[in-house]
């Protein structure tokens, strides 16, 4: 079974660890992870999955075969500083570090390790993520098909060229906030007009879940789909006048925006940093 540790044992690492377990590719007792000692609520939540939790980086890197970077960018050089004396031939390392490029990873770890820039997201927990991933200069085909076994046991997983990976953190990595956000204020609308906020909530995310996978399985243009609810002169017409009224497109566009320049920003900090 695959062996799998993570530098950093935070919500994304959490988030995959479990996903992986679920998916049948790894076992608790297969996976470690780094956690700051202070911060129990980390711990906490690998001991919930059967996996060991560890204060040493190195010691994540002697017990793995898969390495997967997941704290934040800033410390991201830091940890593998700490790590690089554990790195072996036969290590595979992946990092989920936003903004970080994959030039700046292969400039930490030794020469020739095989390094893949992922980017995945939380709800790999529910084995519903979408990510990802491009390979580092000495990572090979065999690494790459590792990479997408892992991630497709969690959701979806693309290859895509480096040049997408902040706007796909944009997207994708950061984009289960702006729908908690929605189901939140759809919820909220709901109650103000008179229904049990359980049932808001239920109704809001499984409104969510179905107009995705409608989407997805209907190759439909989203467009046609939306057309299709919006009977004339009817409420749905009414609830978008609204949305249009309140800017509701190019809050999103711009939300998408700011998110993307944010991962090229921090990539450009740490450039300097260096
Ligand atoms: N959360 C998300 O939805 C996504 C996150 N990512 C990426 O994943 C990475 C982690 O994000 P996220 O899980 O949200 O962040 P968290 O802060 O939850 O996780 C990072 C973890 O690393 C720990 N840590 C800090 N310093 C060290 C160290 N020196 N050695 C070992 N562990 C350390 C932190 O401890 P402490 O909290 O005590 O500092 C924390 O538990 C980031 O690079 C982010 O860009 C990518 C896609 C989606
Ligand atoms: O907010 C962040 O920086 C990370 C990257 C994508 C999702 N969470």
């Amino acid at each position: 079974m695959l062996k799998v540790g993570f530098l950093g044992g935070g919500r994304m690492g959490h988030a995959m660890a479990k996903g992986f377990i679920a998916a049948g590719l790894t076992k608790g007792e297969h996976i470690i992870a780094s956690c700051i000692p202070e911060d129990k609520i980390s711990v906490e939540s690998f001991k919930s999955i059967g996996a060991t939790s560890t204060f040493s980086n190195p010691q994540v890197v002697e017990s793995s075969d898969v390495v997967i970077i997941a704290v934040k960018p800033t410390v991201v050089r830091t940890v593998l500083n700490e790590a690089k004396p554990a790195i072996k031939d036969r290590h595979l390392f992946i990092s989920v570090a936003m903004g970080v490029s994959l030039k700046q990873i292969e400039q930490a770890v030794p020469k020739g390790t095989r390094v893949i820039r992922a980017m995945p997201n939380t709800p790999a927990l529910v084995r519903r993520g979408a990510s990802v991933f491009v390979c580092g200069s000495s990572a090979n085909e065999s690494d790459a098909a590792i990479t997408k076994k892992l991630f497709e046991s969690v959701g979806i997983c693309e290859q895509v060229p480096e040049y997408l990976l902040d706007a796909v953190t944009g997207l994708s990595g950061s984009g289960p906030a702006y729908i908690y956000v929605l189901i939140e204020a759809l919820a909220d609308g709901a109650v103000r007009m008179g229904l049990p906020r359980d049932l808001a909530y239920k109704l809001a995310a499984q409104t969510v879940v179905g107009a995705g996978q409608m989407v997805l399985d209907t190759k439909e243009h989203p467009g046609q789909l939306k057309d299709n609810v919006t009977s004339p002169a009817g409420s749905t017409a009414a609830g978008l006048y609204w949305l249009e009224k309140c800017g509701y497109r190019s809050a999103v566009i711009g939300a998408l925006e700011a998110a993307t320049n944010k991962c090229k920003e921090m990539g450009k900090s740490i450039e300097q940093s260096s």
